[in-house]
């Protein structure tokens, strides 16, 4: 028997995000977020589900503090929804919002947990996607401001910052792809959107430090894991651009302070350019606490002339895959993180997100019992302790969700959470797999 353990020190923690679980979207002047129109919008979102409702926790946070002081969690990763700071997105600011998030902190912090605040988890107001949104370089103004106003009004109290939650999903998700808000579908638009989004986060963290304020501040980027198919050298260059889509184009800037060239260059053939401005590239390689790293999965790709933006297709071999229908791929998990500490050095590294997709229901028992979200979550801890074994500085781990919630296009229908939620009752019910990471906060690990 052998045993899995974690430092005593090693920060365990769950995530959320506004739009996915506080509901209240018209409540106490918040304004309306990209993701209130495009949820509104036919065939965006399974179902037409919208996140008017969701978890109802922004009048049930007291719940949902207290399933988090019995978790044993350390820290938890929220958003702050832009909107409810500034519902026009600039000018006069919403006090009611402010007060929302400073009851969240103080119960919190009386609960004995660390909150970890995200700027940015994709509810742009949506007053200002009128004017453009990412898009226009205004917006980089518009989103300090917001920024200055919580890290005043919250800064001596939340110790830890991320800036964006994933800036892939944020442009080329969004705005290439299209199946999240606001839904363009234009690769130039969207790699001007990554772009403002990098700067926007540099000039966050410049004015964070300006405060002097007694934290620490980072960003959070989801990485994927394409490994070649093959070791023909056409299946590991595309392997290389397909992973590099995701990580370095942002893991580049914001770690080194320059984009990848290879990738500059292959976009370049196909009449993409960065809208870069002198400074720009300063601005975002400005140095960070922390890099948070979302992770889920990984799998093969391979060369296939003219397939995609780079000549690649990912190959569907033999893993078990979540009800969402991604790969179970936990050594992935290992190899990625290895990767970015050899290429980035000793930056601290916190899993700001992992977690599974499984098809839920409450048992006759009242239990539910996600036996394979346990599965994956022993797995990918297994990795974990690898990589804190092998000397890359993994300081914490974020399970998402806490709750299941709203799921952005896939709304309702698919659950992340380590706790049940009852979309009728909204009652909360926790799962197998939330008693299973509570054993292993209490013990301190765990054994396999
Ligand atoms: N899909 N999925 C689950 C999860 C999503 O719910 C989060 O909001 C994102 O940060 C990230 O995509 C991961």
């Amino acid at each position: 028997m052998a045993r899995i353990s974690f430092p005593k020190d090693f920060v365990w923690g769950t995530a959320t995000a506004s739009y996915q679980i506080e509901g209240a979207y018209d409540e106490d002047g918040r304004g309306l977020s990209i993701w209130d129109t495009f949820a509104r919008t036919p065939g965006k979102v399974v179902n037409g589900d919208t996140g008017d409702v969701a978890c109802d926790s922004y009048h049930r946070y007291e719940e949902d503090i207290a399933l988090l002081k019995q978790l044993g969690v350390k820290s938890y990763r929220f958003s702050i929804a832009w909107p409810r700071i500034f519902p026009q997105g600039t000018g006069e600011v919403n006090e009611k919002g402010l007060d929302y998030y400073r009851r969240v902190i103080d119960g919190l912090i009386a609960a004995g947990i660390e909150p970890a605040v995200t700027l940015y988890h994709w509810d742009l107001p949506q007053a200002l996607q009128d004017k453009g949104g990412w898009d226009n370089r205004e917006t980089i103004d518009a989103f300090l401001a917001y920024a200055e106003i919580v890290f005043k009004a919250f800064g001596d109290k939340v110790k830890s910052w991320i800036t964006f939650n994933e800036t892939w999903c944020v442009s080329f998700l969004s705005n290439f792809i299209g199946v999240h808000a606001p839904g363009h579908t234009d690769l130039q638009l969207a790699t001007n959107v990554a772009h403002h989004c990098l700067v926007a986060h540099g000039r966050a963290v410049q004015l964070y430090r300006s405060l002097n304020l007694p934290g620490q501040i980072g960003t959070t980027h989801n990485l994927s894991w394409s490994e070649p198919y093959t070791t023909r050298p056409e299946d590991v260059e595309a392997a290389r651009r397909s992973r590099a889509w995701g990580n370095e184009w942002f893991l580049e800037p914001t770690l080194k302070g320059s984009y990848p060239q290879f990738m500059v260059e292959w976009f370049r053939g196909k009449g993409i350019e960065v809208p870069i401005l002198e400074g720009d590239m300063e601005t975002i390689g400005q140095p960070i606490d922390f890099i948070g790293v979302n992770f889920y999965t990984g799998g093969y790709t391979r060369y296939k002339k003219d397939s995609g933006l780079f000549d690649s297709e990912d190959v569907q071999v033999g893993f078990d895959q979540t009800f969402i229908g991604w790969n179970v791929y936990p050594e992935a998990l290992y190899k990625v993180l290895s990767w970015l500490h050899e290429e980035y050095g000793d930056i601290p590294i916190y899993i700001t997100e992992n977690g599974a997709c499984t098809d839920d229901h409450v048992a006759e028992d009242g239990g539910v019992h996600d036996a394979q979200r346990v599965d994956y979550y022993r797995k990918h801890f297994i990795q974990c302790q690898r990589l804190i074994d092998s000397g890359v500085p993994l300081k914490g781990y974020y399970a998402w969700s806490l709750l299941d919630n709203f799921e952005w296009a896939e709304g309702y229908a698919k659950r992340f959470g380590i706790v049940h939620t009852d979309y009728e009752t909204l009652e909360r019910t926790p799962k197998d797999s939330y008693y299973f990471i509570q054993k292993v906060i209490s013990e301190g690990g765990f054994d396999v």
